[in-house]
Formats: C-alpha cells, sequence, structure tokens
C-alpha cells in the first residue's frame, strides 16, 4: 500500500514537472520567435553561413570531426572574432581575440557570468558546487573556502603522492610489457585511472583503487561518463535547452529528471559522488573536531568551512558537491593532457630523446645528492619537460570552449581588428546584455599572431627559444588559455601541472614510446571535453594506443 501511494504521488509530481515544462516552453518559443525577429548588435560581425533555421551552424561545431577543423578554417576566414548562430536563430560571438578575451575574462569581473546552459549542466553533474555557483557573491564564497587547499605549498607537499600512483603506474606497466620488443598499450585509459587514483587521495584521501582493478562503486560510476553523456548532443536537447535562458530556476533544477540519456547518465554519478561525500565529510569533521585533520583537500576545506561566518560558509549540499566537481575537473583533463603528450612524444621521437636525456642527467645530480627521488626545484628544472607541458596544453586544450554572457551593455575590444560585413575594419564590438558569448580556447591557442607562423605544429621549442613571448597577458600559465582565466580560472591548474611532472618523469625515464606499426587515425572528439578517439571507432570510447618499451 505504501508503495503503492507513493508511486502515485511520484507519477503525479512528474506529471506537474512535465506539464509546467510544457508550458513554460511554450511560452519561451513565443518570446524566442519575438527575439529572434529584433535585430543584434553583432549583425556586422561576419561568420559562416546558417545552413538550418532551427538549428543554426552550431551542431556543426559539435559535430565536426575533429575539434578545430571548423574552427581553424572560421579563424583564417573571419579573424579572431566571428558571429555564429545558435539553436532558434540566437547568434553567438566567437571570440579568440586576446585582448577581446582578457577583457570577457579578466577585466570585467563577473560581468561576463556562464550561460544558463552551462550552469544548469554543471548543476545536473555535480549539484551546487564551485563549477556551478553564480557569479559573484556565490562563487566568491566558494572560491574564498577553496583557495586555501589550492596554495602552492599545499600542493607541492602532495608530490611524494603523486610519485607513488606514478611508480604504481610504472610497475604494471614493466609487468606487461615484453622487455625486449615492447608492448602496444591504450595508455589513456591507463593513465585515466591513475589521475583518479590521484585524485582521489589528494583531493578526499580516498581510495578508488583503479590501478588496482578494486570494484569500487564511485569510479564505475564515472567511467566514460563525458562521453555517454555528452558526446553527439541530440538535436531535440539542443533546441529544449535554447529555452532556458526564458525558464525559471525552480523549473529548470528539475531537468535533472529527465530520463534520457544526457540527464539520466549524470544524475545516477550525482546521486554516488553524494553518498561517499557525505560519508567523508562527517569523517573530516569528526576528525577535526579531535584535532586529527589531514593535509587533503576536502580535510582544509571543512577546516576552512568551520572557521567561516556563518553567512559566508559553504552550506552542507554545497560543501557535499565539491566531492563530484573536483573529481570531474581534475581528473580527466590532467589524463587527457598526458595522453596527447606522449602521443605528440612518440610523433616526435627526437624530441622525446631530449626529455629521457635531460631527466636520466637530473637523475645522476639527484643520485650524487645522496636523495632518493626528484624534489620539486628537480622537476622545475627539466625546461625539455616544462615545454612539452605547455605545449601539449597549447596545442590540445582539454576545454577547448566555454560559454558566457553579458550581463550589461559593454563593448569588447579587439587586438587584432576584424573585417566588418560591410567591409569596414572593426577594433571593437558592441555588445548588448544577454548577448552570448563563446570563448574560443582551441583557436586562440593556435594565433600566429601569439604562437608565431608555426603554431599548427606541436613545437615544444617555441618555449624554450623564447618565440612565444606574448604581449598581452591573458591565461593563467605560460600565456596559455587552456586554464581559462580571471575569476573563475580553474583552480586546480598547479595540482595538474604537479602532478604531470611527477606522472610524465618516471614514464618518459623508464619507456619509449612510438607509434604502432599499424597506428589508427586519431581524432579529437568534442564531448564536453576533448577527448582522443580512433577515427571511425568512436562507438568503442576514448582510445589512444602507444607502443611501450622499456628502458
Ligand atoms: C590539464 C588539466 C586541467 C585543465 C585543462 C583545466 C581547465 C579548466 C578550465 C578551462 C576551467 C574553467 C571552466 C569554466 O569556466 O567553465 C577550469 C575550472 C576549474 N578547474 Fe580545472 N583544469 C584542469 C585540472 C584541474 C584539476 C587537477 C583540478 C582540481 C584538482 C581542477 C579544478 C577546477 C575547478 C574546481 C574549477 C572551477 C573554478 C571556478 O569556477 O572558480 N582543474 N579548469
Amino acid at each position: 500500500m505504501a508503495v503503492l501511494s507513493y508511486a502515485t504521488t511520484s507519477a503525479t509530481s512528474h506529471s506537474s514537472i512535465l506539464l509546467v515544462l510544457c508550458g513554460s516552453c511554450a511560452a519561451a518559443l513565443l518570446l524566442l520567435w519575438y527575439k529572434s525577429r529584433q535585430r543584434h548588435s553583432i549583425a556586422q560581425v561576419r561568420g559562416p553561413p546558417v545552413k538550418n533555421a532551427i538549428m543554426g551552424n552550431i551542431r556543426d561545431l559539435s559535430y565536426q570531426e575533429s575539434v578545430g577543423d571548423l574552427d581553424f578554417e572560421y579563424l583564417k576566414e573571419y579573424g579572431t572574432a566571428w558571429r555564429m548562430q545558435s539553436t532558434l536563430g540566437k547568434p553567438i560571438l566567437v571570440l579568440s581575440d586576446p585582448k577581446g578575451l582578457q577583457h570577457v575574462l579578466h577585466k570585467s569581473g563577473y560581468l561576463y557570468p556562464k550561460t544558463t546552459q552551462s550552469r544548469i549542466q554543471t548543476l545536473v553533474v555535480t549539484g551546487r558546487s564551485i563549477l556551478w555557483a553564480p557569479h559573484g557573491d556565490t562563487h566568491s564564497r566558494h572560491r574564498k573556502i577553496m583557495n586555501p587547499a589550492f596554495s602552492a605549498p599545499q600542493l607541492r607537499s602532495f608530490l611524494p603522492l603523486f610519485r607513488k600512483s606514478s611508480g604504481k603506474l610504472c610497475q604494471l606497466w614493466k609487468d606487461q610489457v615484453h622487455a625486449t620488443e615492447g608492448t602496444t598499450i591504450l595508455i589513456n585509459n591507463w593513465l585515466a585511472r591513475t589521475t583518479l587514483d590521484v585524485v582521489g587521495e589528494a583531493a578526499f584521501d580516498y581510495d578508488f583503487g583503479a590501478l588496482d582493478n578494486k570494484d569500487d562503486e564511485l569510479s564505475k560510476a564515472y567511467e566514460n561518463m563525458f562521453t555517454d553523456a555528452t558526446l553527439y548532443p541530440s538535436a531535440w536537447n539542443a533546441v529544449f535547452q535554447a529555452f532556458w535562458d526564458y525558464l525559471p530556476e525552480r523549473v529548470l533544477e528539475q531537468v535533472r529528471h529527465i530520463p534520457t540519456r544526457e540527464y539520466a547518465r549524470t544524475q545516477g554519478v550525482l546521486r554516488v559522488f553524494a553518498k561517499y561525500s557525505r560519508r567523508l565529510i562527517a569523517q573530516k569533521n569528526a576528525a577535526l573536531a579531535s584535532d586529527r585533520s589531514s593535509r587533503d583537500v576536502l580535510s582544509i576545506l571543512v577546516r576552512a568551512n568551520a572557521s567561516e561566518d556563518a553567512k559566508s560558509r559553504l552550506s552542507d549540499e554545497e560543501m557535499v558537491s565539491q566531492m563530484g566537481a573536483l573529481t570531474l575537473a581534475g581528473h580527466e583533463t590532467t589524463a587527457n593532457t598526458i595522453t596527447w603528450m606522449l602521443y605528440e612524444l612518440a610523433r616526435h621521437p627526437e624530441y622525446q630523446g631530449r626529455m629521457h636525456a635531460e631527466i636520466v642527467a637530473k637523475r645522476a645530480e639527484v643520485a650524487a645528492r645522496g636523495d632518493a627521488d626528484f624534489s620539486m626545484e628537480d622537476l622545475e628544472a627539466l625546461e625539455h619537460l616544462q615545454a612539452a607541458i605547455k605545449e601539449t596544453l597549447r596545442y590540445h586544450p582539454i576545454a577547448y570552449l566555454l560559454n558566457r554572457m553579458a550581463s550589461e551593455d559593454d563593448t569588447i575590444p579587439l587586438a587584432y581588428p576584424i573585417r566588418s560585413t560591410k567591409g569596414e575594419l572593426l577594433s571593437e564590438i558592441p555588445i548588448t546584455k544577454g548577448q552570448a558569448i563563446a570563448v574560443n580556447i582551441a583557436a586562440y591557442n593556435r594565433l600566429p599572431e601569439v604562437w608565431g607562423q608555426d603554431a599548427h605544429v606541436w613545437n615544444p621549442m617555441r618555449f624554450i627559444e623564447g618565440k612565444a613571448d606574448p604581449q598581452i597577458r591573458v591565461g593563467m600559465f605560460g600565456n596559455l588559455m587552456s586554464f581559462s582565466a580571471g575569476v573563475r580560472g580553474c583552480i586546480g591548474w598547479r595540482f595538474s601541472i604537479i602532478e604531470m611532472q611527477a606522472i610524465v618523469t618516471d614514464l618518459v625515464e623508464n619507456f619509449r614510446f612510438t607509434l604502432p606499426k599499424d597506428m589508427p587515425e586519431i581524432i579529437r572528439v568534442p564531448a564536453a571535453v576533448m577527448v582522443p578517439m580512433i577515427k571511425g571507432k568512436q562507438g568503442e570510447g576514448c582510445k589512444l594506443p602507444l607502443h611501450v618499451t622499456p628502458y
């Protein structure tokens, strides 16, 4: 009986959600139709022709075979700012100009918040975390409490922990790689497991056991989530999301209950994370009360939150959400960047040889000093390693596009003037409130004006020879946009750099990476983050095989 009455209540509440959604959508459709007839301020900005009135041409971007195929073509044709049409006639300004990006992300503070679509999508997958936090008071409250856990000294203290995981990966590969001929390995899968273990231990003092193949509920829930939920978005979902700007927040919060793959897959992950996160936070609160608090990110967060005044404190729900956010933001991003780096090293054996020689020489220095392992200063002195990290972040930016919108009328300045639809040179673009802006990280990272005429070539020497010395400072690291910039720039960029230094040093010291004889074509697939897949075999998920031979 109890089950029956629960089922009836649940069905009633679901049909009222559906009714509210349908009613709101119909109203939004009318509003959208009215809006699409209005003239917008970026009408004079050139862009690719619109092929489909409903879908616009934005879908071409999410269906392009490899990230950059279209972006680099448009960049060449239209310059560092162009116009695209999103679903139901909504114009988007696609921006890769350094001065424009500096203005939108740095100088304007919170003037350009995330779009409703990107905020609600992160709400669906992480809950009320820092990634979701609306611009302004809410976000600065999250950031203030999270900052102490990401200070440079705190992150440098994680080095032994990162080295422990990379050592484990090396040992597992040594066990399975044939000593003389080497073996072909799907490296992305191993690296994702390694970075999941790293983020588990450093951020929560939790053992995902991914490298040990432990049957862990959390790591299983997370596996392939990005590609399952976001790859090749359906037309209905794109049209549905176009209404979101006009729906009340309370209605939008319900979209997570929609039982299609876009929402159900992430909702499942969110539920599992919330369960574990609650348990871990309770443990950390108990440890704090008995003065046994440890150094992982979540413990520092719990401590920082406890010492805030009640008004500024994160709520229980906000605290619980950070675990999913840190795993989401900090795991596959780093794993994929290392994957692309090893792929480029396999394609550039001469550079890989230099990196190996540099590490071996440093190892001899460390041994002569009587130390068992590299210090942070040793790793930072490896200039070929540093340059390869920067060049890979530039060439293969995992987060290749960010969505923002103007909260007020504004003017965006450009470093490189563009030609308007009337043939005039524009050195600034007027923006009206509500204008959507796509921050095109992939295109900025390939600007010949900033990176040199060989911007489309993977060449780490540009950082060693000082060729990349851009005049306009935008990014958080190496003047790259890969970690974004400004008030919402990546909080974990140092964590990721130290992690990459620790893992890549171990791998390049112990193994040689080459392309297998029958190397398939690898494409940069546009899921929520950019992932490597074998061309024509996208259905098999992320895959990047390399031939690995031990030294
Ligand atoms: C190669 C590795 C990484 C890349 C390329 C990367 C990139 C980014 C980018 C582009 C953003 C801005 C997102 C937006 O505005 O929508 C961001 C934000 C963020 N990242 Fe990273 N990230 C990386 C690693 C990490 C790691 C290791 C962590 C944590 C352990 C982390 C935690 C975060 C968090 C919490 C935010 C939200 C910051 C805020 O809104 O204030 N990231 N990241």
